[in-house]
């Protein structure tokens, strides 16, 4: 893959993914925790980088986000779906959802997302824990390797092997003597050249041509420190596979048994022989001593029960021609000294399970010529060191490569283990955010559905908007978009039962709301009624649909929107400069891209309320001449509509009732009503009361 020919990419990013080890499996499968292993590349760099791939395949340039109200309501979905992921590396990967006008890559991500929602997950409790000790597998540096070295007289092989083994040292030997020379130096050579094959050279050399393609076999460290360092992420993800019935890509139980094989740090242990040869490395000195001490005291005690008689030629040799204790010593003495000699050479073989071929070494460990005290034969017991050292290591090399074997087999679908599980937690925080959140998958009117600019659909179907059965339907601007003989709109959105998480109630006290708005319209209502929430409803459905996702609510359908615009209310009035700029942004809703999804909340605020009236009557006019969604929330609505040239629909939040002073709201907006203000509803509230002074009201609710 051409790195920089992925959206966004340029020479340094690229630069920096040809060093990661995995890039192009990273990048497939928008693995950003692996991209963002490069220290070159940040979290929020390696996000973009997934979805630069996803955009490529689907050559997706669309910008759906176009507003910054837009770009923070995304943030939120990512948060609400963040929230219920429990891996760092679901965490980021769901950021590599994104909305999109590219109707492939909604589709891809919905074919996803179905899975996700039916296959059955636990969403509970119950593997949380499990899944936290799931991370991504690391590879680690192993340390320089001393024992071993690895020689070629091919430069161009000298330069591959040096970048493929950089914890061994690579040396060029030009003949025969220098491989020799490099024999002596390391415990095994590895030579690369097939001309050293059959050639008498002192020392362990081995020829192994292939080894540049087979690193485990010349580095098994490798593969078992990966397997040591991983071993906690890789049980706990077995876990997860048994605790959810996945299909694991390999023999569970092979994959326990072998990783016993491995301590933490990287050594091959469970192997009796070996254990026993580094037993008896460790001990050796101690079984000596002890075995002298066997040897001397039953010395001692014989001695002591001894009564021996001197004749007298021995005692004159003795005096006159110094001849030592020891000649007596030994001819008193010898079948003590042999049986005790005998069971400190039986101590020392117990002792360190000395073999029957290793036996000789105790047997000459011990002076055979009566002594006391018995000390042993320094130069056997150290040659016997020697020679358990070397089987100990013979024995670690071998099982090394052995359980390295083993464990090669075994590396990829460990690999595929660990990731099924990493995106069974993607999987599940979709899942569970469907199910917090009462979810259901939007359907997205067909794009043969869609009218063109003057009402006319691809579809041979009547326009039946005039004896529309919604009678609340009161504007050419939402009758010119539907269609349909039921009244289902083709163009827009229509809500049913939508419920918002992102409101400051708890979810399960928000009310459910219906809204459907095809063509421009302006939504009215009392204060507090819900009409920003219904702004951000709107757009947070916009989003998720756009992303593939499950919506909240029991049933949406919508438009396939190019682009969303959401404007939030602004805090007062703008200066001028302010005033300005913010014109010259609606200006660019006015020849943008088509099928747009617009949402403004309380432009008016922006100057005194005549002016805004017009403004907004004149962008009004603007996305009705492109065939724009919009809804622009108002209190002027009847100004705007007064100004604008067409008949804009007005939709209203209304209160039905005041209790305690509370207004009771319904949340749904009511189609074709222009809603009451609340002055005007405390007013009327006032007007019915039976009291003198209701006149009054009376007459100021003629005014309203
Ligand atoms: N669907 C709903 N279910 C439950 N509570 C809601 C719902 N919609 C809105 N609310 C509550 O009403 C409050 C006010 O909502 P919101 O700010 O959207 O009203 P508004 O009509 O935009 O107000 P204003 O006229 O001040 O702009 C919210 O903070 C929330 O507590």
């Amino acid at each position: 893959m051409q790195f920089e020919d992925i959206p966004g990419v340029g020479p340094k990013t690229a630069a920096a993914l040809e060093e990661l080890d995995d890039a192009e499996r990273a990048l497939k499968d928008g693995d950003v925790a692996a991209l963002s292993r490069s220290p070159e590349i940040s979290d929020g760099r390696a996000t973009a980088v997934a979805r630069g791939v996803i955009r490529k395949r689907h050559n997706d340039d669309s910008n759906f986000l176009a507003t910054r109200r837009a770009r923070e309501i995304y943030q939120d979905v990512l948060a609400l779906l963040r929230d219920r992921a429990i891996t760092e590396y679901a965490t980021k990967r769901l950021a590599t959802l994104y909305p999109t006008a590219s109707s492939t890559r909604i589709e891809e991500a919905r074919a996803f997302v179905t899975a996700a929602t039916t296959t059955e997950i636990p969403i509970d409790d119950t593997i949380q824990e499990t899944l936290s000790g799931v991370e991504p597998l690391t590879t680690p540096t192993i340390s320089r390797i001393r024992d071993r070295c690895i020689a070629t007289s091919d430069p161009e092989r000298y330069a591959k092997a040096d970048d493929v083994f950089p914890e061994v040292s690579v040396e060029v030997v030009e003949d025969t003597r220098e491989l020799a020379e490099l024999a002596r130096s390391y415990s095994t050579v590895i030579a690369l050249d097939e001309r050293f094959a059959g050639i008498d050279i002192e020392g362990d050399v081995q020829i192994h041509p292939d080894a540049i393609d087979t690193p485990n076999k010349i580095v098994p460290e490798r593969v078992l420190q990966y397997f040591a360092t991983n071993r906690d992420r890789i049980l706990a993800a077995v876990k997860v596979h048994e605790q959810t019935n996945l299909d694991p890509p390999c023999s569970v139980s092979k994959l326990r048994d072998v990783l016993k094989k491995v301590d933490t740090d990287g050594t091959v242990v469970g192997d009796a022989e070996l254990t026993r040869l580094t037993t008896a490395v460790a001990d050796l000195d101690a079984a000596v001593s002890t075995a002298e001490s066997v040897a001397n005291d039953r010395l001692r005690e014989a001695i002591q029960q001894r009564d021996v008689t001197i004749e007298g030629t021995d005692f004159l040799s003795l005096v006159e021609q110094g001849a030592r204790v020891d000649s007596l010593f030994g001819r008193e003495l010898n079948d003590e000294y042999d049986s005790a000699v005998a069971a400190a050479r039986e101590h020392l073989i117990e002792a360190i399970e000395l073999r029957p071929s290793e036996a000789d070494f105790a047997e000459r460990a011990f002076p055979t010529d009566p002594t006391f005290p018995v000390e042993h034969e320094s130069s056997v017991i150290s040659r016997l060191r020697t020679e358990l050292t070397t089987a100990r290591d013979r024995k670690a090399a071998q099982r090394k490569r052995e359980v390295a074997d083993e464990l090669t087999t075994l590396q990829q679908p460990v690999q595929k283990l660990v990731r099924a599980v990493l995106e069974l937690d993607v999987e599940r925080a979709i899942a569970k955010f469907a199910h917090d959140f009462e979810c259901t998958m939007p359907t997205f009117i067909d794009d043969t559905e869609i009218p063109d600019q003057t009402g006319n659909t691809n579809r041979d179907t009547p326009d039946t908007a005039a004896d529309s059965p919604q009678s609340e339907i009161n504007s050419s601007s939402e009758a010119k978009h539907i269609t349909d003989s039921d009244g289902s709109l083709i163009r827009g959105f229509n809500i049913s039962g939508g419920r918002s998480p992102l409101l400051d109630v708890e979810f399960s006290a928000v009310e459910a709301i219906d809204y459907r708005v095809s063509g421009v319209t302006l939504l009215s209502g009392v204060n507090s009624g819900g009409k920003t929430s219904t702004l951000d409803l709107v757009a947070l459905i916009a989003i998720l649909a756009h992303m593939g996702l499950p919506v909240p609510a029991d049933n949406v359908r919508l438009e396939r929107f190019s682009e969303l615009h959401y404007y939030a209310k602004t805090q007062g009035t703008l200066d001028a400069g302010a005033f300005e700029s913010t014109l010259r942004d609606f200006r660019e809703l006015a020849d943008g891209a088509s099928n747009r999804l617009v949402l403004v909340d309380e432009l008016e605020s922006i100057t005194e309320p005549g002016a805004s009236a017009k403004i907004v009557a004149g962008i009004l006019e603007a996305l009705e001449d492109q065939s724009a969604t919009a809804v622009f929330v108002s209190h002027l609505a009847d100004e705007i509509r007064e100004a604008a040239d067409f008949s804009v629909a007005v939709d209203g939040i209304e209160a039905v009732g005041l209790e305690d002073g509370e207004l009771i709201v319904n949340r749904s907006p009511i189609k074709g009503r222009l809603a009451r203000s609340t002055p005007e509803l405390i007013v009327e509230k006032l007007a019915d009361s039976d009291g003198s002074e209701s006149q009054f009201y009376h007459r100021l609710l003629q005014k309203f």
